[in-house]
């Protein structure tokens, strides 16, 4: 088993590519875009999951499950919904040797298989808010070059539908889902992001406005959308007749009251959270997973025995190390003792390494001679000890250490690449330094598609997105936080725009 070969910083794919078979995260099939999550991926997706079941749960939101397939009849139901995605949609023609009478989509996103039924099940205003989601995988035959985890054919996410009485209600249920996203990222995967809105044209057209999160990738230098909570207005409820009986209308006897659309939200959390995790965090030793989503946090491995090692003594060693075990469990850590034979020391540290585990912990006759463990961080070079009396409280310590200081780290690179402009002359530049920019903009998307146009060819130079190839840069979002104040009569950044001046400032990659 040989380490990485690459450098992160020399061929990214290539070591992305190694990094995630070498440490048994994915593994690759005769189909092109579609990927085995290997359990040491499918642990990290279900402490998602359970982090993000509880916080739902919380606002009464129930999951459920809908069919894979839909029928062509319900997919066209929301024209302009689908018109830009046809090209995405994979079609199941035949069972067997049978040919279908008619062909049916495995579903790209489930709003036309869920909403007919909304339609059925929300009679009158009590039976609002209705609050449904599910975990399941979705397919979106994408032509662009595939990548692990961040862009395939087939992906798992969770898709949650809701729907509501007032535009206000869903506006607060939007928000909250965003915060849940964001803490996804910054408190489970050490990952910071940008909470936002995205501009007219980056959002999805079915929606009223979308609000999304960020992440950025040092190794490629660009933003990238890691989650997002749509309002959808009423624009479904109206093409699915989603509609109920006024609540608060005064009616006279016998008049008939009016009727309301309802207002609808989706919101989806994907997969690519797990390879934006690896991109950030990973080494050229390979993977480096934040304790809190860690399989095993703490590898365990016996040192210093030989072919002179007695076997009472190795036994009082192995029996020492299944003590030190037995301590950090029952502080629910979670750990691996590696007693494997035949491999020495030298290779399993670099077995763990490859693995991601964040903490390692070696042991032999001469820590038992002084009462002490040595351990090695994953994220940081060099060795420590700790006296075996401290264990129990340094070691999940240790482990909290090492997932405030990924993000701390991670963040602190964010935020060096994030530079606020206001020049033209400095937006492509910046670019090509792996800078993401803050610039003032009037928030059209003529202008948008404008500075798309005018920072593609010039952007020679520039790390090609491993994502795909650069087409210019398209704006992010516009963020929550905004510079405290934009002087007066700022001009968009775009040195061609109309406008007088601007009031938002707006994320590029
Ligand atoms: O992003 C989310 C969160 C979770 C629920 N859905 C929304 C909107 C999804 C947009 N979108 C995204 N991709 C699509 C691809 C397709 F082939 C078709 Cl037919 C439709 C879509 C499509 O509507
Ligand atoms: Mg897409």
């Amino acid at each position: 088993l040989i380490g990485i070969t690459v450098g992160k910083n020399e061929d990214l794919s290539e070591w992305y590519q190694q990094t995630i078979l070498k440490g048994d995260l994915l593994e690759f099939t005769d189909v092109p875009g579609c990927y085995i999550y290997q359990p040491g991926s499918y642990r990290i997706w279900e402490f998602i999951q359970e982090f993000f079941n509880a916080r739902i749960r919380k606002m009464g939101v129930k999951n459920c499950y809908f069919p894979l397939f839909i029928s062509e009849a319900n997919l066209q139901r929301e024209k302009d919904h689908i018109e830009g995605f046809a090209a995405e949609v994979a079609w199941v023609t035949k069972g067997g040797k049978t040919k279908l009478e008619k062909r049916l989509a495995v579903r790209p996103t489930s709003e036309t298989a869920m909403y007919g039924f909304y339609s059925k099940k929300i009679r009158s205003h009590r039976d609002l808010p209705l609050k449904l989601n599910q975990w399941n995988n979705v397919v979106r035959w994408e032509f662009k070059h595939p990548m692990p985890f961040i862009r395939s054919r087939e992906f798992l996410w969770q898709e949650g539908h809701t729907a509501h009485m007032t535009e206000e209600e869903a506006g607060i249920e939007v928000r909250q889902i965003l915060d849940h996203y964001a803490s996804i990222y910054e408190d489970l995967l050490a990952v910071p992001v940008v909470k936002g809105k995205k501009t007219v044209n980056e959002q999805f057209p079915g929606a009223h406005y979308t609000t999304t999160v960020e992440g950025y990738i040092p190794a490629v230098g660009r933003g990238i959308q890691a989650a997002t909570s749509h309002c959808l207005g009423q624009h479904f409820a109206k093409m699915f007749d989603i509609q109920v009986e006024n609540p608060n209308q005064e009616v006279k006897e016998g008049e008939k009251r009016e009727k309301l659309y309802v207002w609808q939200n989706s919101w989806g959390f994907t997969t690519r959270s797990i390879g934006i995790m690896i991109l950030i965090h990973g080494d050229d030793k390979g993977l480096i997973i934040p304790p809190r989503v860690a399989d095993i946090q703490v590898a365990i491995v016996p040192v210093g025995v030989n072919a002179k090692t007695t076997d009472a003594d190795r036994e009082k060693l192995y029996d020492d190390i299944k003590n030190i075990a037995a301590t950090l469990e029952e502080k629910r850590v979670r750990v691996e003792c590696d007693f494997r034979e035949g491999y020495s020391p030298g290779y399993k540290f670099n077995d763990w390494e490859m693995k991601g585990v964040p903490l390692r912990i070696e042991f032999g006759p001469k820590d038992s001679a002084k009462s002490e463990i040595t351990f090695s961080r994953r994220d940081q070079e060099g060795k420590g000890t700790m006296s075996l009396s401290d264990i129990g409280t340094g070691i999940p310590k240790l482990l909290e250490t090492i997932q405030s200081d990924m993000f701390k780290k991670a963040s602190d690179e964010y935020a060096e690449h994030r530079k606020q402009i206001t020049e033209w002359k400095d937006f492509v530049p910046n670019l090509n330094q792996k800078n993401v920019v803050v610039v003032p903009h009037c928030a059209t998307g003529e202008c948008e598609d404008e500075i798309k146009k005018d920072s593609s060819g010039q952007v020679e130079g520039q790390e090609v997105d491993v994502r795909a190839p650069s087409m210019g840069a398209k704006s992010l979002c516009i963020p929550d936080e905004q510079p405290e104040e934009i002087k007066e009569g700022t001009h968009c950044i775009n040195p061609k725009c109309s406008l007088a001046s601007v009031d938002v400032m707006k994320l590029m990659p």
